[in-house]
């Protein structure tokens, strides 16, 4: 009835006009009209779903590719196509680790990276001593890495003796034959040079800058300089997680080494104390001076050095995206490069103008190039500074440098010193990683510790070197320096 109503009210013409024709021809054309209505709705919910679909599609696939030629950009999908991270995330990786190091979470997750590196190190040196110590590497490596120590900044060392002790205990003879064939066939690269391009990085557009030098040179030596190479959440992560590294490790007081005794008294002289101090202040076979000594000293030179920590390729996330993008922007390739670096200097604090290769050095496995990422604005000083060059650099958050060292022939270029200024107000923070001219087996895998000084486990230690043009600096893990340097050195211990 209500229907009848409804039509009616909706066709009162054709109803009015009362013969049968008419009437059959009015219910059918109001039949026509209401298949016409809902053929129109079907067609209109079809094309509806249709669009909603092609919406949904164009999405995913939107979606995909631009996933994918960010990977082409920077690498940093290259990463999240692995394991499904974001890069912030990788920044929250980086704070959140259990220790506050880089390292430490990314060697929870993954327990084969963190065994794999130290066995390959350290499976003679358990049984040797430290002066004789053998690596599985080609001995010539080895010792042209600690005469190379011995003359520039102290790269290496270990970072966990017990670590080591460890996993040598749980080596078969099958690891060893196994780690002997991979050092056998170990195919070393050379750097030759780098050549900055311009990348893109998370919608940055990241252009080379090349400081050009001020003072006519005929070295080969370039600089280049990249704003916001590295973004504020990067800077972020790495310096919060070297702070609270720097944190953890202080608990323990560190062990002072001098490169000569003189350094040691030229020391104490500033300080205005009146100390004789004799070769037997020193732990036998090292220019460390002991615990209590050393603690004393600590007070005496009010801590006033730069704080290094390391971490090794493999051991962070972010060291995957670092050397990608070093590698897209430089073509500095990641198998030539070393540990990473954070350095931060507290207010005053600088450091010695050196190089970063040692000049006259036969070995082709030294530094090449040198890139080095500023973590944080610098109110006042803290510039790189090229004197030979007449650069210098301001350091701006996220801003990287990178310089060659070496020229082409391998040859490290002396009009590449450079230092740290002086931090006259803020607290700076940098990134480094060296890239190597010629590369070798145990580039970039955490060394062990050596086994000198005695001293308890998780020790960090400061190194103050060439009193007048140096600085003191703390180092979270140990090298060989001490100990080639004793040997070197040990007429100076008079
Ligand atoms: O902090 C700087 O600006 C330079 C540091 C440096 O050259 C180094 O640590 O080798
Ligand atoms: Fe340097």
């Amino acid at each position: 009835m209500k229907q009848q109503n409804k039509s009616r009210h909706r066709k009162p013409n054709l109803q009015q006009n009362g013969n049968d024709k008419e009437k059959h021809s009015s219910v059918q054309s109001e039949k026509d009209s209401k298949n016409r209505v809902s053929l129109e709705l079907v067609i209109f919910r079809t094309s509806f779903a249709i669009i909603l679909v092609g919406f949904l599609v164009y999405g995913l696939y939107m979606n995909y590719s631009v996933a994918k030629s960010s990977d082409r950009v920077d690498g940093r999908t290259v990463v999240q196509r692995d394991d499904g991270d974001t890069f912030v995330e990788l920044d929250s990786d980086i704070d959140d680790t259990e220790d506050g190091t880089v390292s430490s979470k990314e060697q929870q997750r993954k327990p084969s990276v963190k065994q794999e590196i130290p066995v390959k190190l350290s499976e003679k040196s358990e049984t040797e001593t430290p002066t004789e110590k053998k690596p599985l590497q080609p001995s010539k490596t080895d010792q042209t890495q600690k005469s190379r120590l011995s003359k520039s900044q102290n790269q290496n060392g270990g970072k966990s003796q017990k670590n080591n002790k460890q996993k040598t205990t749980t080596l078969s003879s099958g690891n060893v034959k196994e780690i002997e064939k991979e050092v056998e066939e170990f195919k070393a690269t050379y750097l030759k040079k780098m050549s900055p391009k311009k990348i893109f990085v998370d919608g940055r557009r990241l252009p080379p800058v090349e400081l050009l030098p001020q003072k006519p040179n005929n070295s080969s030596v370039r600089v280049f300089l990249y704003d916001e190479f590295l973004s504020e959440q990067e800077c972020d992560g790495l310096m919060r997680a070297h702070d609270s590294h720097v944190k953890e490790s202080s608990k323990i007081n560190p062990l002072i080494c001098f490169d000569t005794i003189e350094t040691l008294r030229k020391h104490i002289k500033t300080a205005r104390k009146k100390v004789k101090v004799t070769p037997a202040d020193f732990i036998p076979g090292t220019f460390c001076v002991n615990e209590t000594f050393s603690r004393q000293l600590s007070g005496w030179l009010k801590s006033n050095w730069s704080y290094s920590t390391a971490f090794y390729p493999g051991e962070s996330k972010f060291s995957k995206i670092m050397e990608f993008r070093v590698k897209e922007a430089t073509q500095l390739l990641p198998e030539n490069g070393g540990k990473f670096q954070i350095t931060s200097y507290p207010q005053g604090i600088g450091y010695k103008t050196h190089t970063d290769c040692i000049e006259d050095n036969a070995d082709e496995r030294d530094r090449m190039a040198t890139i080095l990422v500023y973590l944080q604005d610098v109110e006042d000083g803290g510039e790189t500074k090229f004197p030979e060059l007449g650069i210098w650099v301001k350091p701006r958050k996220g801003r990287a440098l990178v310089w060659n060292n070496m020229n082409e022939e391998g040859k490290c270029e002396a009009l590449s010193v450079h230092n740290a200024a002086k931090v006259n107000k803020g607290h700076k923070y940098i990134l480094q990683r060296w890239y190597y001219y010629k590369n070798f087996y145990s580039l970039g895998k955490r060394p062990p510790e050596p086994e000198l000084p005695v001293r308890a486990s998780g020790t960090p230690r400061v190194n103050c070197d060439e009193y007048e043009k140096g600085s003191c600096r703390w180092y979270d893990e140990w090298n060989y320096e001490h100990l080639v340097d004793y040997r070197n050195q040990r007429i100076n211990l008079k």
